[in-house]
């Protein structure tokens, strides 16, 4: 369904809002996100070294169970969702079903429980960050197997949803690194789920366990959860790998991603045919002769742009950049979206002076897109992930161009185990996934919102990939469930008494569910 055209003077504020957003960005959400992190970075710090977080915890989460013992004895006739306000997520999306629902006060719990190198776990709060979690480990000589970039993405919504990065090709998705879940269910008790029965858990928690991601907060409210962490190093030893074809960036991929010394392998496709695929491992230092980049740094040009650069090189580029500014290297330009938001945000006079305070954060940035801008986003604008086997990344990248044609594309591969849950390969080998992510205005003329993006999921169903689902869907319910495997989650909703507590996923990740 095409909208009514639009006035001219509506198309003059859409391009005025589009082109001058930085009047508003540079003096006003940069200084607030600048205090608003370092007040957090301080805040958090502080919480962590005088240890007061873990008898805190039990005090929140009898709050969280009083909540929901409320709602099990009052009239049910609201379902239950977490209370954290949509403008804070990262989506371009408000989620408006928590209108109408019961809000459960989950916000509170921000912080790192337990750090047990002994045991190599970390036990945190789901609302603790990506951000946070590096803060705390690399110094610590520790990371996490995967670390999302993003450094506001949080712990809850990695699990509850999905969280992909480039050291997935040896440690899966987000929800493979992690240990056990604590949830508050739907009868306010408080249950542990966790991957091993030997772990104390019965066979209905080892159940839960596996159900609990993609659910997005349908099975029970997670208060924490323990995930495994590995020792790290200072450095990424980073190789660039230029590519002339699609097919010969696939083929670089599965190489680099079938040797064992890679820990972490990504791509960035440019065009069909500039390509790049970035090879990493741990490494103490840079050698003597070797080249450090601390890319994360305010005057460094954005990460992208210079990956672009060595991607027309026609040899091997090698570098070496500081762990953290690696994790974090598609923050400061939020992937290739700041150049939206900022046009001059690369140019070196303005990252001299004013990159230290960037980048907005994505959550002001989402609360104050105003309605034009927002209207135009929705007609041009995609943000979209895709999950589909490597071996059709050619055919994939084939259909992104003919339907939403956006680049550059981000290629993060992973492995894909065959465990039980909603993301479910039945080959019962670990096969290699890709991440294909599309986020900026699309160059594809006739592109359509509903129609575009319904194809798009068609081809991806065909080829038993799945869709991200902080991005619009905009599938039916029986095509989202062709994608997702609602076995589990159907046996667990009814064991769990999530039917009258909880929304089916379906009814949370929709269109109608988001505005
Ligand atoms: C660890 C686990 C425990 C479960 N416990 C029960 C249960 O006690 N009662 C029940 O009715 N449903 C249970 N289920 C749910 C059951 O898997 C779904 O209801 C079923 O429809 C899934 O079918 P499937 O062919 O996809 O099984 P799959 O997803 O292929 O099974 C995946 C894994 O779960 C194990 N599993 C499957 N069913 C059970 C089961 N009944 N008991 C123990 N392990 C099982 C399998 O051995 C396999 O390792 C359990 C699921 C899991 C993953
Ligand atoms: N690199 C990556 O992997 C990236 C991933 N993303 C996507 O962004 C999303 C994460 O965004 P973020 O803002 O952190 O999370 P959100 O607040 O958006 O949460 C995502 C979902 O998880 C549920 N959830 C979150 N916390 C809890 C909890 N404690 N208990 C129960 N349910 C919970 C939410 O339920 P409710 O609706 O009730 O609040 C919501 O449905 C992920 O889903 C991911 O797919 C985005 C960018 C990068
Ligand atoms: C790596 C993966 C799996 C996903 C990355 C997705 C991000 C690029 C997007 C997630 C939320 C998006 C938002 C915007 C840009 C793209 C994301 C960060 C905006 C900042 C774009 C400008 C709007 O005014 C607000 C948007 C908020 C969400």
């Amino acid at each position: 369904m095409s909208s009514p055209p639009l006035s001219t003077f509506d198309r003059f504020l859409e391009w005025f809002m589009y082109r001058f957003r930085w009047i508003f960005v540079i003096p006003i959400l940069l200084p607030m996100s600048f205090t608003f992190n370092l007040y957090y970075a301080i805040r958090n710090w502080l919480i962590f070294n005088i240890q007061s977080a873990p008898k805190a915890h039990d005090r929140k989460v009898g709050l969280i169970q009083k909540q929901v013992r409320d709602w099990a004895t009052g009239d049910r006739k609201a379902k239950m969702c977490t209370a954290r306000p949509g403008w804070l997520t990262m989506s371009f999306r408000f989620p408006a079903y928590k209108a109408k629902m019961t809000q459960i006060r989950t916000d509170r719990l921000i912080d790192i429980l337990e750090v047990d190198t002994t045991n190599h776990l970390i036990r945190v709060e789901p609302m603790v960050t990506m951000g946070q979690i590096t803060r705390t480990l690399i110094p610590l000589g520790y990371t996490l197997p995967i670390v999302p970039e993003l450094d506001d993405l949080t712990v809850g919504g990695m699990i509850n949803g999905c969280g992909v990065e480039s050291s997935g090709k040896r440690y899966g998705l987000f929800q493979h690194i992690c240990h056990s879940y604590e949830l508050v269910i739907a009868d306010g008790s408080l249950v542990v789920a966790s991957k091993e029965k030997k772990d104390g858990g019965s066979a209905e928690s080892q159940a839960l366990f596996y159900g609990v991601p993609w659910s997005h907060g349908t099975l029970g409210f997670l208060v924490a959860a323990t995930l495994r962490i590995i020792p790290c190093k200072p450095y990424v030893k980073l190789t660039y790998i230029p590519t002339r074809t699609v097919k010969e960036t696939q083929n670089t991929l599965i190489k680099e991603c079938n040797d064992r010394e890679n820990e972490f392998v990504e791509g960035l496709l440019f065009s069909k045919i500039k390509g790049l695929v970035m090879r990493g491992e741990f490494c103490d230092k840079p050698p003597r002769n070797g080249r450090q980049n601390e890319i994360g740094k305010w005057h460094k040009p954005w990460f992208y742009t210079h990956a672009e650069k060595l991607a027309e090189r026609e040899e091997e580029s090698v570098e070496y950049i500081p762990l953290r500014h690696y994790y974090h290297r598609h923050s400061r330009s939020i992937f290739w979206e700041i150049k939206e938001i900022v046009p001059f945000g690369n140019n070196l006079l303005f990252r001299w002076t004013l990159g230290w305070l960037c980048p907005p954060k994505i959550s002001l940035l989402k609360v104050t897109t105003p309605p034009a801008l927002r209207r135009l986003y929705e007609r041009n604008h995609v943000i979209q992930d895709m999950l589909v086997p490597l071996e059709t990344l050619q055919e994939s990248v084939d259909v992104f161009e003919k339907e939403i044609n956006i680049y550059p594309l981000w290629l993060c591969p992973f492995t894909l185990p065959s465990t039980p849950g909603m993301l479910r390969q039945r080959s019962g080998k670990n096969l290699l996934y890709i991440d294909i992510g599309a986020y900026g205005i699309t160059m594809n003329k006739t592109y359509e919102p509903r129609e575009s993006t319904r194809r798009l999921e068609e081809f991806v169903r065909k080829v038993n990939g799945v869709q991200m689902l902080y991005a619009d869907t905009y599938m039916s319910r029986a095509e989202f469930w062709e994608m997702f495997d609602s076995s589990l989650y159907e046996w667990l909703r009814v064991k769990f008494g999530c039917k009258e507590a909880f929304p089916d996923v379906y009814d949370k990740v929709c269109k109608e569910a988001r505005y």
